[in-house]
């Protein structure tokens, strides 16, 4: 084609996409390239959006468009459709959530769509109407278990069983440990989502609506998830792993009540100090642990190990948790020299990742050593060693001569170690 056809061929395809005409879009499927833009900067995704075109976004986005790009205005196809008003298309829009995470890398298990109306969770009335409302959706745990649907057909991948309140016996909703999770978009109308973990024998009600579904050990089942659903599971696991492992009040040691959607605890002893000034023992835990990519000297090489717990084979970054009244820069330099002897200098921040095993935030850092000596502490490792560059990108392909590999792209380590290596071609 040339340059001329080419245009008239885009434009083509960017006018279905304006019109809504949904099969003219789709016979442009696999000949053009969907994110691309008119003379404005506008993409396909972004004319629907302005014309509120559901089934078209819909379509896009099934292809992979690329939602995170701007026009020349500094809009995304988010932006445009709530600027034109057309709710529908911006709520599609908003629960993929890479539409506000401009240029930021995120992790696996941090992508979580809903949005969390903490504001609703003091409203015990509120919560209670929802919990009664048909279009709340309802996930089931059993003790901390995940009840889900197993990868299936052309879905690879694990996924929710969504309840609403009528599939739900009554002394279930009633009895289960509940955590009000958050509505579906900012619309105070849209759909409430609800964890609720039942002690045992929840399989005979789930199985008569999900025949498929089941209770599976959450780790490794929920790192091959929707990655949405994944986000949310993160949310409701580790606050559901508190609430069972701090049923007593780690002051006095009295009985606690669950309040505010199971995002606080109360002592149930009004004597206790607790009650009185600030204290955090009521609240969720977060345990933030940093994670680092180690760059050698001569930025060359990276250096990797192994602990004992690992599958053979695999080398990871160094990781360790924060200790109180350290900085992120400190705990990096401390938990580096303590493993490996190595000494580190300068510390970047890269990118974070909830690990909802129960409740750690891993906090990724790239860190640049100022020795290379390594005195490994073989209590904390079995092994760590320099990798040259082009050894750690035979790992990440999975075309190692020994067979090293580095862990699965679900792991915030996967991505440092890919950032250094994107970073540092030209080292080469
Ligand atoms: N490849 C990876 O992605 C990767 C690799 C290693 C570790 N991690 C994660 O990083 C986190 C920290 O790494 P680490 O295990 O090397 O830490 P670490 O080097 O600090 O050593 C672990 C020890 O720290 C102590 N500890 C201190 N605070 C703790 C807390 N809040 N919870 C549990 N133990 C605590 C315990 O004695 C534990 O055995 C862990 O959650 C681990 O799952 C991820
Ligand atoms: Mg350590
Ligand atoms: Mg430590
Ligand atoms: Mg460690
Ligand atoms: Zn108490």
């Amino acid at each position: 084609m040339g340059e001329t056809t080419v245009k008239q061929f885009n434009q083509k395809f960017l006018d279905a996409a304006a019109h809504g005409n949904l099969e003219d879009l789709k016979a442009f499927f696999g000949s053009v390239d969907i994110d691309v833009r008119s003379d404005r900067g506008w993409t396909a995704l972004m004319f629907a959006a302005r014309n509120g075109h559901v089934e078209i976004i819909s379509a896009l986005i099934e292809k992979g468009c690329d939602m995170q790009v701007m026009n020349a205005s500094g809009q995304t196809a988010l932006d445009i459709a709530q600027f034109w008003n057309h709710k529908d298309a911006a709520s599609i829009l908003s629960q993929h959530k890479e539409n506000v995470l401009f240029d930021q890398i995120h992790n696996y298990y941090s992508l979580n769509p809903l949005y969390r109306a903490s504001d609703l969770r003091k409203e015990e009335s509120t919560l209670q109407a929802l919990k009664k409302n048909i279009s709340s959706k309802f996930i089931l745990f059993e003790q901390q278990k995940p009840f889900l649907l197993p990868p299936e057909g052309e879905r690879k991948r694990y996924k929710f069983a969504l309840f609403s309140c009528d599939e739900l016996p009554p002394s279930l909703l009633e009895e289960a440990t509940m955590v009000f999770l958050g509505l579906e978009t900012w619309e105070p109308s849209s759909s409430a989502w609800f964890a609720l973990d039942v002690k045992e024998n929840a399989a005979g009600p789930a199985t008569q609506v999900y025949p498929q579904g089941l209770f599976v050990t959450p780790f490794p089942a929920t790192m091959q998830m929707e990655e949405t659903h994944a986000g949310i599971f993160a949310e409701a696991h580790s606050i559901l792993c508190w609430l069972e492992r701090y049923r007593f009040c780690p002051t006095c040691g009295t009985r606690q009540t669950i309040v505010e959607g199971g995002y606080k605890q109360t002592c149930t002893n009004t004597g206790c100090s607790s009650h009185k000034g600030i204290h955090n023992t009521c609240y969720p835990r977060v345990d933030p642990s940093l994670i680092m990519l180690v760059v050698s000297p001569d930025k060359k090489m990276c250096l990797l190990g192994r602990q004992k717990r690992f599958p053979p084979k695999m080398f990871s970054c160094l990781a360790g948790f924060m200790e109180p009244g350290e900085c992120i820069e400190d705990t990096c330099r401390r938990e580096v020299e303590e493993e490996s002897g190595v000494k580190v200098g300068k510390v970047d921040y890269h990118s974070s990742q909830p690990w909802p095993f129960p409740a750690t935030l891993m906090l990724g850092c790239i860190a640049y050593a100022r020795t290379d000596t390594l005195k490994i502490d073989k209590e904390e490792l079995e092994e760590a060693q320099w990798f040259p560059r082009a050894e750690v990108a035979q790992m990440m392909a999975g075309q190692h001569p020994g067979g090293l590999f580095v862990p699965p792209k679900q792991a915030i380590a996967h991505q440092l170690i890919k950032s250094w290596l994107a970073s540092s071609s030209s080292h080469l």
